[in-house]
Protein backbone atom coordinates (compact mmCIF):
# COMPACT_ATOMS: atom_id res chain seq x y z
CA UNK A 1 0.00 0.00 0.00
CA UNK A 2 1.14 3.51 -0.86
CA UNK A 3 0.16 6.96 -0.76
CA UNK A 4 0.44 9.67 -3.47
CA UNK A 5 0.58 13.32 -1.82
CA UNK A 6 -2.23 12.42 0.07
CA UNK A 7 -3.22 15.75 1.29
CA UNK A 8 -6.61 16.48 3.83
CA UNK A 9 -7.72 19.89 4.33
CA UNK A 10 -10.10 20.90 6.92
CA UNK A 11 -11.34 24.10 6.11
CA UNK A 12 -8.54 25.85 5.36
CA UNK A 13 -6.15 23.87 8.04
CA UNK A 14 -4.31 21.02 6.12
CA UNK A 15 -3.90 18.13 9.14
CA UNK A 16 -2.55 15.53 6.44
CA UNK A 17 -0.16 17.61 3.68
CA UNK A 18 0.97 15.61 0.57
CA UNK A 19 2.30 12.88 2.64
CA UNK A 20 4.27 9.72 0.61
CA UNK A 21 3.82 6.42 2.76
CA UNK A 22 5.26 3.42 1.66
CA UNK A 23 4.29 0.37 2.99
CA UNK A 24 6.12 -2.76 1.98
CA UNK A 25 3.64 -5.85 1.44
CA UNK A 26 4.00 -8.33 4.60
CA UNK A 27 5.92 -5.49 6.68
CA UNK A 28 4.92 -4.10 9.58
CA UNK A 29 4.81 -0.32 9.43
CA UNK A 30 4.74 2.34 12.48
CA UNK A 31 2.83 5.99 12.29
CA UNK A 32 4.55 7.97 15.09
CA UNK A 33 4.85 11.47 15.77
CA UNK A 34 3.58 14.27 18.52
CA UNK A 35 -0.13 14.75 19.31
CA UNK A 36 -1.70 16.73 16.26
CA UNK A 37 0.58 15.46 14.02
CA UNK A 38 -2.26 13.72 11.39
CA UNK A 39 -1.92 10.14 12.61
CA UNK A 40 -5.34 9.64 12.99
CA UNK A 41 -6.81 11.67 10.21
CA UNK A 42 -4.12 9.12 8.06
CA UNK A 43 -5.85 6.32 9.44
CA UNK A 44 -9.13 7.82 8.40
CA UNK A 45 -7.85 8.33 5.23
CA UNK A 46 -6.73 5.13 4.51
CA UNK A 47 -10.48 3.25 5.55
CA UNK A 48 -12.28 5.48 3.92
CA UNK A 49 -13.81 7.06 7.16
CA UNK A 50 -12.98 10.66 5.67
CA UNK A 51 -12.36 11.91 1.74
CA UNK A 52 -8.53 12.82 0.83
CA UNK A 53 -8.60 16.55 -0.58
CA UNK A 54 -6.34 15.21 -2.78
CA UNK A 55 -3.79 12.91 -3.24
CA UNK A 56 -4.01 8.78 -4.36
CA UNK A 57 -4.10 5.64 -1.91
CA UNK A 58 -2.46 2.86 -3.87
CA UNK A 59 -3.63 -0.70 -2.68
CA UNK A 60 -2.25 -3.39 -5.03
CA UNK A 61 -2.16 -0.32 -7.75
CA UNK A 62 -5.81 -0.01 -7.32
CA UNK A 63 -6.15 3.49 -6.27
CA UNK A 64 -8.94 3.70 -3.39
CA UNK A 65 -8.74 7.18 -2.12
CA UNK A 66 -12.28 8.37 -1.79
CA UNK A 67 -14.16 4.95 -1.53
CA UNK A 68 -16.80 3.78 0.67
CA UNK A 69 -15.51 2.06 4.32
CA UNK A 70 -17.57 -1.10 3.42
CA UNK A 71 -15.65 -1.39 -0.13
CA UNK A 72 -12.24 -0.69 1.14
CA UNK A 73 -13.05 -3.60 3.58
CA UNK A 74 -14.22 -5.55 0.88
CA UNK A 75 -10.61 -5.18 -0.56
CA UNK A 76 -8.73 -6.65 2.60
CA UNK A 77 -8.44 -3.26 4.71
CA UNK A 78 -9.69 -3.76 8.26
CA UNK A 79 -8.83 -1.27 11.55
CA UNK A 80 -9.05 -2.22 14.98
CA UNK A 81 -10.00 0.61 16.99
CA UNK A 82 -8.90 2.56 19.94
CA UNK A 83 -11.98 3.28 21.70
CA UNK A 84 -13.85 0.13 22.39
CA UNK A 85 -16.85 -0.57 20.46
CA UNK A 86 -17.74 -4.16 22.04
CA UNK A 87 -21.11 -4.97 23.51
CA UNK A 88 -21.05 -5.98 27.11
CA UNK A 89 -23.67 -8.47 27.34
CA UNK A 90 -22.52 -10.50 24.07
CA UNK A 91 -20.19 -13.37 24.91
CA UNK A 92 -16.72 -13.47 23.14
CA UNK A 93 -18.16 -16.56 20.66
CA UNK A 94 -21.10 -14.22 19.63
CA UNK A 95 -18.65 -11.27 18.79
CA UNK A 96 -16.82 -13.40 16.74
CA UNK A 97 -19.72 -14.90 15.13
CA UNK A 98 -21.65 -11.87 14.07
CA UNK A 99 -18.46 -10.01 12.69
CA UNK A 100 -17.74 -13.14 10.70
CA UNK A 101 -21.52 -13.48 9.14
CA UNK A 102 -21.79 -9.75 8.71
CA UNK A 103 -19.86 -9.55 5.44
CA UNK A 104 -22.14 -12.44 4.32
CA UNK A 105 -25.40 -9.93 4.57
CA UNK A 106 -26.84 -11.64 7.41
CA UNK A 107 -25.90 -8.62 9.40
CA UNK A 108 -28.64 -7.65 12.35
CA UNK A 109 -31.02 -10.38 11.23
CA UNK A 110 -28.68 -12.28 13.75
CA UNK A 111 -31.02 -13.15 16.61
CA UNK A 112 -33.14 -15.11 13.91
CA UNK A 113 -30.80 -16.84 12.83
CA UNK A 114 -28.89 -19.31 15.58
CA UNK A 115 -28.50 -21.86 13.31
CA UNK A 116 -26.95 -19.85 10.66
CA UNK A 117 -24.58 -18.33 12.61
CA UNK A 118 -23.65 -21.76 13.94
CA UNK A 119 -22.00 -22.54 10.72
CA UNK A 120 -19.34 -19.82 12.44
CA UNK A 121 -18.55 -21.23 15.07
CA UNK A 122 -15.55 -23.16 14.17
CA UNK A 123 -13.66 -19.68 12.44
CA UNK A 124 -14.49 -17.92 15.37
CA UNK A 125 -12.77 -20.40 17.89
CA UNK A 126 -9.78 -20.67 15.38
CA UNK A 127 -9.69 -16.32 15.85
CA UNK A 128 -10.40 -16.25 19.78
CA UNK A 129 -7.55 -19.22 19.98
CA UNK A 130 -5.41 -16.77 17.35
CA UNK A 131 -5.76 -14.02 20.40
CA UNK A 132 -5.29 -16.41 23.42
CA UNK A 133 -8.81 -16.28 24.39
CA UNK A 134 -10.64 -19.09 23.29
CA UNK A 135 -10.73 -20.27 26.46
CA UNK A 136 -13.00 -17.58 27.62
CA UNK A 137 -15.58 -17.87 24.38
CA UNK A 138 -18.99 -18.28 26.45
CA UNK A 139 -18.11 -15.37 28.85
CA UNK A 140 -19.43 -11.75 27.77
CA UNK A 141 -17.24 -8.81 26.77
CA UNK A 142 -17.93 -7.10 29.50
CA UNK A 143 -16.07 -9.36 32.25
CA UNK A 144 -12.85 -9.17 30.12
CA UNK A 145 -10.69 -7.30 31.38
CA UNK A 146 -8.91 -4.00 29.63
CA UNK A 147 -5.97 -5.98 27.54
CA UNK A 148 -8.13 -9.08 26.80
CA UNK A 149 -10.64 -6.15 25.61
CA UNK A 150 -8.03 -4.98 23.28
CA UNK A 151 -7.53 -8.50 22.02
CA UNK A 152 -11.05 -9.58 21.57
CA UNK A 153 -10.90 -6.37 19.23
CA UNK A 154 -7.92 -7.43 17.00
CA UNK A 155 -9.75 -10.74 16.34
CA UNK A 156 -13.00 -8.71 15.16
CA UNK A 157 -10.64 -7.28 12.51
CA UNK A 158 -9.21 -10.41 11.80
CA UNK A 159 -12.67 -11.75 10.98
CA UNK A 160 -12.22 -9.87 8.59
CA UNK A 161 -9.63 -11.57 6.83
CA UNK A 162 -7.47 -8.75 5.59
CA UNK A 163 -4.37 -8.43 3.81
CA UNK A 164 -3.82 -5.07 5.56
CA UNK A 165 -4.19 -4.45 9.15
CA UNK A 166 -4.30 -1.09 10.61
CA UNK A 167 -4.27 -0.84 14.52
CA UNK A 168 -4.80 2.40 16.13
CA UNK A 169 -2.59 2.69 19.69
CA UNK A 170 -2.87 -0.82 20.47
CA UNK A 171 -1.02 -0.56 23.60
CA UNK A 172 -2.86 2.35 24.78
CA UNK A 173 -3.77 2.18 28.59
CA UNK A 174 -2.16 -0.70 29.02
CA UNK A 175 0.39 -1.67 31.73
CA UNK A 176 3.03 -3.26 30.97
CA UNK A 177 2.49 -6.97 31.21
CA UNK A 178 -0.55 -6.19 28.42
CA UNK A 179 2.00 -4.09 26.09
CA UNK A 180 4.36 -7.23 25.83
CA UNK A 181 1.37 -9.62 25.84
CA UNK A 182 0.19 -7.53 22.80
CA UNK A 183 3.72 -6.95 21.02
CA UNK A 184 3.55 -10.91 21.00
CA UNK A 185 0.07 -11.12 19.56
CA UNK A 186 0.68 -7.98 16.60
CA UNK A 187 3.83 -10.20 15.83
CA UNK A 188 1.50 -13.53 15.41
CA UNK A 189 -1.43 -11.82 13.81
CA UNK A 190 1.23 -10.23 11.29
CA UNK A 191 2.20 -13.14 9.55
CA UNK A 192 1.28 -13.69 6.08
CA UNK A 193 -0.39 -9.61 6.34
CA UNK A 194 0.57 -6.08 6.16
CA UNK A 195 0.34 -4.32 9.63
CA UNK A 196 0.41 -0.57 10.18
CA UNK A 197 0.30 0.77 13.26
CA UNK A 198 0.03 4.20 15.48
CA UNK A 199 1.77 3.75 19.12
CA UNK A 200 3.15 6.27 21.19
CA UNK A 201 5.11 3.87 23.51
CA UNK A 202 8.88 3.43 21.71
CA UNK A 203 9.09 0.33 23.52
CA UNK A 204 6.42 -1.12 21.24
CA UNK A 205 7.34 1.00 17.86
CA UNK A 206 10.76 -0.47 18.72
CA UNK A 207 9.96 -4.01 19.12
CA UNK A 208 7.44 -4.40 16.17
CA UNK A 209 7.78 -2.05 13.58
CA UNK A 210 10.42 -2.84 10.44
CA UNK A 211 9.75 0.96 9.20
CA UNK A 212 8.76 3.67 10.79
CA UNK A 213 7.17 7.05 9.61
CA UNK A 214 7.31 10.46 11.51
CA UNK A 215 4.77 12.42 11.05
CA UNK A 216 4.59 16.07 12.51
CA UNK A 217 1.68 19.07 11.24
CA UNK A 218 0.70 17.00 8.84
CA UNK A 219 3.97 16.35 7.02
CA UNK A 220 6.73 13.52 7.25
CA UNK A 221 9.34 13.99 9.00
CA UNK A 222 11.38 10.86 8.90
CA UNK A 223 11.09 7.79 7.21
CA UNK A 224 13.39 4.46 8.45
CA UNK A 225 13.89 1.85 10.44
CA UNK A 226 13.55 2.61 14.47
CA UNK A 227 17.11 3.13 15.08
CA UNK A 228 17.22 5.26 12.06
CA UNK A 229 14.25 7.72 12.91
CA UNK A 230 15.41 7.49 16.73
CA UNK A 231 18.73 9.02 15.76
CA UNK A 232 17.30 11.49 13.68
CA UNK A 233 17.83 15.11 14.70
CA UNK A 234 14.55 16.65 13.64
CA UNK A 235 12.81 13.75 15.06
CA UNK A 236 14.50 14.25 18.28
CA UNK A 237 13.41 18.32 18.02
CA UNK A 238 10.17 17.39 17.11
CA UNK A 239 9.96 14.99 20.43
CA UNK A 240 11.83 17.34 22.78
CA UNK A 241 9.16 20.03 21.64
CA UNK A 242 6.26 18.01 23.11
CA UNK A 243 4.80 18.58 26.20
CA UNK A 244 2.99 15.85 26.70
CA UNK A 245 5.87 13.53 27.37
CA UNK A 246 4.06 10.78 25.75
CA UNK A 247 6.78 9.11 24.35
CA UNK A 248 7.68 6.08 26.39
CA UNK A 249 11.21 4.45 26.64
N1 LIG B 1 -12.68 16.96 11.68
C1 LIG B 1 -11.71 17.84 11.89
N2 LIG B 1 -11.91 19.16 11.71
C2 LIG B 1 -10.94 20.05 11.91
N3 LIG B 1 -9.68 19.75 12.32
C3 LIG B 1 -9.42 18.45 12.53
C4 LIG B 1 -10.40 17.43 12.33
N4 LIG B 1 -9.82 16.22 12.64
C5 LIG B 1 -8.55 16.49 12.99
N5 LIG B 1 -8.31 17.81 12.94
C6 LIG B 1 -7.03 18.49 13.24
O1 LIG B 1 -6.03 17.88 12.46
C7 LIG B 1 -4.81 17.79 13.20
C8 LIG B 1 -4.34 16.35 13.20
O2 LIG B 1 -5.20 15.59 14.06
P1 LIG B 1 -5.04 14.02 14.24
O3 LIG B 1 -6.11 13.59 15.20
O4 LIG B 1 -4.99 13.37 12.92
O5 LIG B 1 -3.62 13.92 14.94
P2 LIG B 1 -2.93 12.69 15.66
O6 LIG B 1 -1.54 12.64 15.14
O7 LIG B 1 -3.76 11.48 15.49
O8 LIG B 1 -2.91 13.14 17.18
P3 LIG B 1 -3.04 12.27 18.54
O9 LIG B 1 -1.72 11.62 18.72
O10 LIG B 1 -3.31 13.31 19.54
O11 LIG B 1 -4.18 11.31 18.34
C9 LIG B 1 -5.11 18.34 14.59
O12 LIG B 1 -4.64 19.67 14.64
C10 LIG B 1 -6.61 18.27 14.69
O13 LIG B 1 -7.10 19.29 15.50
Amino acid sequence: MRTVDLTKDFRGFTAVNAVNLDVADGTIHALVGPNGAGKTTLFNLLTGFLTPTSGQILLRGEDIAGQQPEKITHLGVARSFQITSLFDQMTLLEHLELALASPTGLGYRFWTSRKKLGAFRERSMELLAEVGLADRSGQRAGSLAYGQKRALEIALALALDPTLLLLDEPTAGMGLEDVDRTIGLVKKVSAGRTVVFVDHNMHVVGSLADRVTVLQSGEVLAEGTYDEVRGDDRVITAYLGETGGETHE
